[in-house]
């Protein structure tokens, strides 16, 4: 394992697969209690200290997830607003995700965030994962209302995430085994001129010329590897997103609403 990552996962104590009781499928072997750490928010703010376990932290049969996925700035982040209207979904985008562990004051993965932001590349999979896992227990303990959230049931649309072959393997095997991909497409010419246009004002660092090109590179040579693993799954969905917002809802909603009716 590289220093760097051998480093995270020591903080985020990942070398003792903590795993948590709740959601977990009823057919694996009993684990011990959640620990919650003192810190209020981030990476660490709640550990499991459990008996060593393979099996995912909460259970496909009670949770749904599902991954949203296409090129930077192809929509997935506006269709998964729309969806959460329609469908009650919770919606973790990895990349806020991160963007808030890097400016959450004292984070010590912060600056390491920041760089990898910037140059367009895959931060750490332990850290992302253990973010969207943290987020996921707090939703699921919320008592989040409206359809698909009773007893001990939830659904997340997880946005711009997994990135990468190795963050798709460790969330489906260690956190929650994912249901269907949702993968928007459209040109590049058409992403970077949106992509340029939200630069105007998202104040986002990477969103300028120079990290353009490196997202678009790093989109194609990891994460399209991602989507062919899932396409050879039958678990992929593809989204013409070119047309209009409306459009693209249109579409996606059919998607999901097909979904949950043969669930
Ligand atoms: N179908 C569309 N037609 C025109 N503009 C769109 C469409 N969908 C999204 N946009 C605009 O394009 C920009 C990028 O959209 P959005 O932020 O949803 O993309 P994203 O895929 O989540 O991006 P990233 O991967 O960078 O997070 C936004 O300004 C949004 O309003
Ligand atoms: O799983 C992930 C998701 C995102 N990142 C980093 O964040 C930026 C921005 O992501 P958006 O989805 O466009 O908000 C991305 O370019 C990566 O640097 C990541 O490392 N891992």
């Amino acid at each position: 394992m590289p220093a760097i990552i051998d480093k995270i996962a020591d903080a985020l104590h990942l070398h003792r697969h903590h795993k948590e009781a709740e959601s977990a499928p009823e057919s694996s072997a009993p684990v011990t209690a959640l620990q919650s750490s003192t810190e209020e928010t981030g990476i660490v703010k709640a550990q499991s200290l459990a008996v060593e376990s393979k099996r995912p932290v909460f259970d496909n049969e009670k949770v749904t997830v599902i991954f949203v996925l296409g090129g930077p700035g192809a929509g997935k982040g506006t269709q998964c607003a729309n969806l959460v209207k329609d469908f009650g979904f919770c919606h973790l985008s990895a990349g806020d995700l991160l963007r808030a562990e890097q400016n959450r004051e004292g984070s010590q993965y912060g600056e390491m965030i920041r760089q990898y932001i910037r140059e367009g590349q895959i931060v750490p999979m332990e850290v992302t994962v253990k973010l969207l896992e943290n987020a996921m227990r707090a939703t699921l303990a919320e008592n989040h209302e409206g359809d698909g959230w009773a007893d001990g049931k939830g659904r997340f649309l997880i946005d711009g995430f997994p990135r990468k072959l190795d963050q798709a393997a460790k969330f489906d095997q260690e956190v929650c085994l994912s249901t269907c991909v949702l993968f928007f497409t459209t040109t590049e010419e058409e992403m970077s001129k949106r992509l340029l246009e939200r630069g105007k004002t998202s104040g986002r660092e990477d969103d300028n010329e120079e990290s353009i090109k490196k997202r678009f590179l790093v989109y194609k040579e990891q994460t399209m590897p991602v989507i062919e693993h899932y396409s050879k799954e039958e678990k992929v969905e593809t989204i013409d997103a070119s047309v209009s917002i409306e459009e693209v809802h249109e579409t996606a909603r059919g998607v999901v609403e097909k979904l949950f009716a043969n669930k």
